[in-house]
């Protein structure tokens, strides 16, 4: 049922609307395989029946929980009017509209004094509700409108950052593999059909729900199932579009293509991501949560000193609770919305304030620290009587074009500028941090690092050991291509710092961060130079891709708090084990899919921008946190005197609370 698969669907909801058909006996609802499980009394009828009352279940039919609709300010209009009439209505009429238009606060309190003791609802229907009986129908009324305001600018605050999240973070692949007349071509997303065999290599995202025809690999399924660890797939298992291939390669045959299905995924990620609770939002909560009782003291002490509802009243209208409650949510929601519209997605709270603490910031260097987009700067031939500088380029980009790496991405861009042909080859093997294998004309071909080749493969390097070290003294990184067991070419590209690294950097230290490391797994010289010229703290080279999550998490036992930022296949562990991990946006799929922050520009100034910013939504929340107590601590002092009416009291006290709430969230009011 695809239907289950629309985010924010209320499974128990939908549960109980089937248990009402006739002839059900059970029902189970797994959202995940977007499945239902119907237990029937065995008749054909009864099956038909429910099959066609099931396929006639439209989507409005069923609750979707956090409102598929708008917040309305409909009955803030409808209530405001009333209180304005309400002086020359006939005094029963009267009565009847108010307690009309405040019962769904003083339901909302009573279920929750039931559910889960005294919370701020209960709080907030006790004060409508004495005012009310008392005879005082339009402090009753104005105090709920109020209250209503307020609840009003968080929903809408909140909508507007889920949508905006859910449309950038929807994404697909631009492009997949597809085989066609027997080749593997590369077609667009959207030119994609239902049959068709889609081949999906390492570090790739699955772009279609289908059943796998052959191949084996380790798929992450953790942004549609949330189960991080990775599962194995081969002939004859499902897939699920989104998920990314961790290891290996699969031919996939697409059995659901387009976007519904995955929107409706992400979506709902979105929103679990959003409500996860960040320990601030968690500490402001429970601190509301103990100032409930504290207000109904004070009340509960009010009165038996003075015998003065009226007095009650206003103190009960004072809670700063909502103050505070709503301020770290509100404030963290503004933040990521902003920060997603400078280019900066951040998938939840926790990660905000997680990176507002981070004290080291490691980088991984190839696509992060240095420009995403190398240049080649020789081709150089090591059998120039069979190879040429073309053949080389030509063979090279055929291969790396499968690939996600930035020097894949270097040679393939040269090869078509150059118009190079393709040439055919067999399946490749991708070795991550290593390189590509695969067979041309029957021949074994290796493109990839001096380790991969030297070390791993056996194959004869130190001939060409002048020019390697030629090229590598101006600075040049070094691929090696072998064909049949010999080297036979050196590709040299150089990549450069990003213009904005520097700045970065220093503007990462002037923002309290104390340690900043490099890693990689490039040549220790090289990596030396270039982080010495950046002012790092530190350096690890010539790593596996192992390695690198180890280090981060060493720096975390050690007592640091962590930030990783990388781009690759490789660098997914690392994003994951650091407190915070931000993924470039141009690298491979599972380093976005892993990290918590994805930049959504090529510009490494906005892991300082996102820095910059989580401090500034920290500051605000604690700021308000004691503005609220110290505001309304004053207010209650007054309130208990007798000097403020009711009317007064839930007015001043709204007012402070949206005041503070327009702090955390400076433009809730020109948005929309
Ligand atoms: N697709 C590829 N084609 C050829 N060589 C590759 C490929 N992917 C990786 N390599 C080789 O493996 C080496 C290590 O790769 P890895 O991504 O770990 O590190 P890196 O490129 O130095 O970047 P980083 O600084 O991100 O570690 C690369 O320098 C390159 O020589
Ligand atoms: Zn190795």
């Amino acid at each position: 049922m695809p239907l289950l698969r629309r985010p924010h669907l209320d499974a128990g909801h939908l549960t109980s609307l089937i248990s009402e058909f006739d002839g059900v006996e059970s029902v189970r609802i797994n959202a995940a395989a977007a499945s239902v499980t119907i237990g029937y009394d065995g008749k054909a009828a009864t099956r038909q029946a429910i099959l066609d009352r099931l396929s006639a279940l439209s989507p409005s039919a069923l609750a979707f929980h956090n409102g598929e609709s708008e917040p309305s300010v409909t009955p803030l209009v409808l209530r405001a009017a009333l209180f304005l009439v309400l002086p020359v209505l006939p005094a029963t009429l009267g009565r009847v509209v108010v307690w009309g238009s405040i019962a769904p606060r003083v339901f909302r309190g009573v279920w929750s004094l039931l559910t889960q003791g005294v919370t701020v609802e209960v709080l907030d229907a006790t004060a409508v509700s004495l005012g009310a009986a008392r005879g005082r129908y339009g402090t009753a009324l104005l105090t709920d409108e109020l209250m209503a305001t307020g609840d009003y600018l968080e929903e809408t605050t909140e909508r507007h950052s889920e949508d905006l999240l859910s449309h950038l973070l929807y994404r697909h692949p631009s492009s997949v593999w597809v085989e066609r007349n027997g080749d593997v071509v590369k077609v667009p997303f959207a030119d994609l059909d239902m049959g068709e065999i889609v081949v999906v290599g390492i570090g790739e995202l699955i772009p279609v729900d289908g059943l796998v025809r052959n191949g084996a690999a380790q798929v992450n399924q953790a942004s549609v199932t949330g189960e991080s660890v990775p599962v194995g797939k081969e002939a004859g298992d499902r897939v699920i579009a989104g998920s990314i291939v961790e290891n290996g390669r699969i031919r996939i045959e697409a059995r659901q293509v387009g976007d519904e299905t995955t929107t409706a995924r992400i979506a709902a990620f979105i929103h679990e991501s959003l409500t996860a609770k960040s320990e601030t939002e968690r500490v402001a909560e429970e601190f509301a949560n103990q100032r409930v009782l504290t207000t109904l003291g004070l009340g509960l002490a009010t009165f038996l000193l003075t015998r003065d509802i009226t007095r009650v009243m206003s103190v009960l209208l004072i809670d700063y609770s909502c103050a505070v409650k709503l301020s770290a949510p509100v404030a963290i929601r503004s933040m990521m919305s902003e920060a997603a519209d400078r280019g900066v997605l951040i998938k939840g709270g926790p990660s905000i304030e997680a990176l507002s603490k981070v004290d080291t910031v490691v980088f991984d260097k190839t696509g992060t620290l240095t420009r995403g987009d190398l240049a080649i700067t020789d081709i150089v031939s090591l059998a120039p009587q069979d190879w040429s500088e073309d053949r080389l380029l030509a063979m090279a980009a055929s291969i790396e074009e499968h690939a996600r790496h930035p020097v894949a991405a270097a040679i393939v861009r040269v090869a078509r500028e150059r118009g190079a042909p393709h040439v055919a080859h067999d399946d490749i093997d991708v070795e991550i941090a290593h390189g590509l294998r695969t067979r041309v004309d029957g021949e074994a071909v290796l493109i990839g690092s001096r380790h991969f080749l030297q070390d791993h493969e056996g194959i004869a390097l130190s001939t060409y050991e002048d020019t390697a070290q030629a090229l590598s003294a101006q600075g040049k990184m070094l691929l090696y291509i072998a064909f049949g067991g010999r080297a036979v070419g050196i590709i040299a590209l150089r990549d450069e710092l990003r213009t904005d690294s520097a700045e970065t950097v220093r503007r990462l230290r002037a923002s309290g961060v104390r340690r900043l490391i490099m890693l990689t797994g490039d040549r220790k010289q090289r990596a030396e130079a270039l982080a010495e010229g950046l002012g790092l703290d530190g350096v690890f080279a010539e790593l596996q891709p192992e390695d690198k999550a180890e280090i981060v998490k060493q720096l975390g036992e050690d007592g640091c708090r962590t930030a990783f930022v990388g781009d690759g296949i490789n660098d997914a562990p690392a994003l994951a084990t650091a407190d915070v991990g931000i993924a470039m946006p141009r690298g491979a799929d599972i380093a976005r899919a892993t990290a918590d922050i994805v930049l959504l520009q090529d510009s490494l100034g906005l892991v300082a921008d996102a820095r910059e910013a989580s401090r500034t939504a920290m500051d605000i929340i604690r700021s308000n946190f004691r503005a609220a107590i110290g505001i309304n601590s004053g207010l209650y002092v007054v309130a208990s005197t007798g000097w403020l009416g009711p009317v007064a009291a839930a007015t001043l006290h709204n007012g402070t609370t949206l005041a503070l709430l327009g702090r955390a969230c400076p433009q809730a009011g020109s948005r929309q």
